[in-house]
């Protein structure tokens, strides 16, 4: 990780899957909003130069307050987020300055920092990069007929996370042709594999898990107790 990176923190989701009134990432993991703690691991690493923070709208206000209390001084622009995460990516890019780019989803307070590094010392290398655990069960494709269609081989399996690292013409490239061609993914590295372009898969870990539904509360609140106990992986 040689160059001086910016990151894209997405948090302009509504969290309907968690089901509670206020959204997931600013619920609280002991004495903070999910958000603050993904900020602060970005916040302490020297190779961050900047972070365009993506929110909603009527969510602007409380963000940028916290940016003050909780020192985020890298946080250089909240603004607001689209329809779809893609959207929202979209947004945040516009507003970054480095000419390398990595996306973070905002719920994932998690991540470590050295994989954050090897997975942009990888997209250093290749273009663009992502972090990835492989698959512990085996997955199956099922048809609309609720019977099993298929078996993929598990070793070639990966579940994605963030953060996801580009050079960041490359990414705007390739999201702002999705948007052309009116494709929607689910992750960054989507508009990035149909332009034909590598993409880098760097294995990370286990415990960089995305806060979806109300189980995943418990599953935090032990992982940051754990954490404190090791340090952020820096
Ligand atoms: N229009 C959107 C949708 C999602 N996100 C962000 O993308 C990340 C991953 O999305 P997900 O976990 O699906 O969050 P939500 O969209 O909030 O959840 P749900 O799908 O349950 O509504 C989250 O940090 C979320 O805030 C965003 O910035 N803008
Ligand atoms: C980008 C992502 O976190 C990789 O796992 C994931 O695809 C986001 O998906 P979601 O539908 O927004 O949860």
């Amino acid at each position: 990780m040689g160059n001086e990176w910016g990151a894209v923190v997405v948090a302009a989701g509504r969290g309907t899957r968690m089901g509670t009134a206020e959204s997931k990432q600013y619920l609280l993991l002991r004495d903070k909003p999910i958000l603050v703690h993904t900020l602060e691991t970005f916040q302490s690493m020297a190779e961050i130069a900047e972070i365009a923070l993506v929110v909603g709208k009527d969510d602007i206000g409380r963000c940028s307050e916290w940016t003050s209390r909780y020192g985020l001084t890298k946080v250089r622009a909240i603004v607001e987020g689209g329809r779809e995460r893609q959207h929202s990516v979209m947004r945040g890019l516009a507003a970054l300055g480095t000419d390398w780019a990595m996306v973070h989803d905002g719920v994932r307070p998690f991540v470590r920092a050295s994989s954050i590094r090897a997975c942009c010392a990888a997209a250093e290398r290749v273009g663009a990069a992502v972090l990835a655990v492989p698959v512990k069960d085996t997955i199956k494709q099922v048809g609309p007929d609720g019977l099993i269609a298929s078996t993929p081989d598990r070793r070639s399996l990966w579940a994605i996370q963030t953060p996801q690292a580009f050079r960041r013409s490359l990414l705007q490239e390739a999201l702002e042709r999705a948007a052309a061609e009116g494709f929607l993914g689910t992750d960054d590295a989507m508009a990035v594999e149909r332009t034909g372009a590598p993409v880098a898969v760097v294995e990370g870990d286990y415990t960089n898990i995305k806060i979806t539904t109300p189980d995943d509360l418990a599953w935090a609140e032990f992982l940051l107790n754990r954490r404190d106990g090791e340090g952020n992986g820096a």
